[in-house]
């Protein structure tokens, strides 16, 4: 039981020309939710995607419950849960039918009904699968993922797309699994989601891990200032005025002038780095209205760390 879930090094794949995965390496423990964060392309499926065997990788090593993915697969299959991003449900199936067939591969399932009512799918018990709403048939490919009491299960995207009260029944099930022991790698666009579900974030960004640590440590420390001002405000002299690697951020909005100025290092913005700025605020002759010290999110981190640009 030493041997994490997922050990990844050096991996590498690529596409034709394009280099998706460049080097990339991770580890995910046992009993503990590990998410992979990334903007659009950044490569967190062909990364799960290796990682469930259902892809070859170009270069490095990727182990899976101590095995290998691919030559290993049989041995991993009852071990592993997958949800298939697109259901991997026949259309005709009916929901309860389905999930009892699932159920019927494994030594000891989850029992299908209690299942079924924990994702809010029992009315839905006797649709089949084509009629199911899109957020039903999500959660149906999440019962299926799970149903068999995996050691480890892999959720791409578990919630993309589900009402909040649907998310909420999501959240509560992934909980329970890792309560029970089971590793679960999640993929998300949810800031709040990782933040409130995963003991550790991966951030991915072209293909490579940019950061990574506990929510808590990739927040920690890191605060901003942010204010508004009626008169915009030369940012590049504010920012030559405080310590080196400090950042202004200005935006323009509803006719104010926003900034959010950070420090470089967790725990460098302190009463000296707020005393900087109101003091040069009130040498410009400027009122910084609004203003506040707030700590900042995994999305800041997220949004720093890859950028605002717009992804492919
Ligand atoms: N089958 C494929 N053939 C060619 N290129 C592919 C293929 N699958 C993925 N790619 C490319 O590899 C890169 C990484 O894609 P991937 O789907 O792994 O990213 P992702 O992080 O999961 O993105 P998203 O958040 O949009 O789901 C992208 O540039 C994508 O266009």
């Amino acid at each position: 039981m030493d041997t994490p879930a997922v050990e990844v090094v050096d991996l590498v794949k690529r596409y034709g020309a394009t280099t998706a995965v460049t080097g990339l390496t991770f580890t995910a423990r046992r009993g503990a939710v590990t998410a992979l964060l990334g903007p659009n392309g950044a490569g967190k499926t062909s990364i799960i995607e290796i990682c469930e065997g259902f892809r070859h990788a170009d270069g490095g090593k990727v182990r899976v419950l101590g095995l290998d993915p691919v030559s290993d697969a049989t041995e991993l299959k009852p071990r592993v849960g997958v949800m298939p991003q697109s259901g991997g449900v026949p259309t005709g199936a009916r929901t309860a039918e389905w999930l009892r067939l699932m159920a019927s591969f494994h030594a000891s399932p989850i029992d299908p009904d209690v299942l079924l009512d924990r994702l809010g799918l029992a009315s839905a018990a006797q649709t089949p699968f084509r009629r199911l709403s899109g957020g039903q048939q999500q959660r149906l490919s999440l019962a299926c993922a799970v149903i068999g009491r995996p050691e480890l299960v892999f959720l791409d995207e578990p919630t993309a797309g589900l009402d909040p009260q649907a998310r909420m029944a999501a959240w509560d099930l992934v909980s329970a699994l890792r309560e029970a022991g089971v590793a679960v790698i999640l993929t998300t666009h949810y800031m709040e989601e990782a933040e409130r579900l995963a003991d550790h974030v991966v951030i991915i960004d072209r293909g490579s891990v940019v950061v990574e640590g506990t929510p808590a440590e990739l927040t920690q420390g890191r605060r901003e200032v942010r204010f508004n001002t009626d008169v915009p405000l030369d940012a590049e002299a504010l920012e030559a005025a405080l310590p080196a690697g400090s950042r202004v951020l200005a935006t323009a909005a509803g006719g104010r002038h926003e900034y959010a100025v950070a420090a470089d290092e967790p725990d460098a913005l302190g009463p000296e780095f707020l005393a900087t700025v109101t003091a040069w605020c009130a040498s410009s002759g400027v009122l910084a209205e609004d203003l506040r010290v707030r700590r900042r999110t995994l999305e800041d981190v997220f949004l720093e760390t890859t950028g605002r640009e717009l992804r492919d």
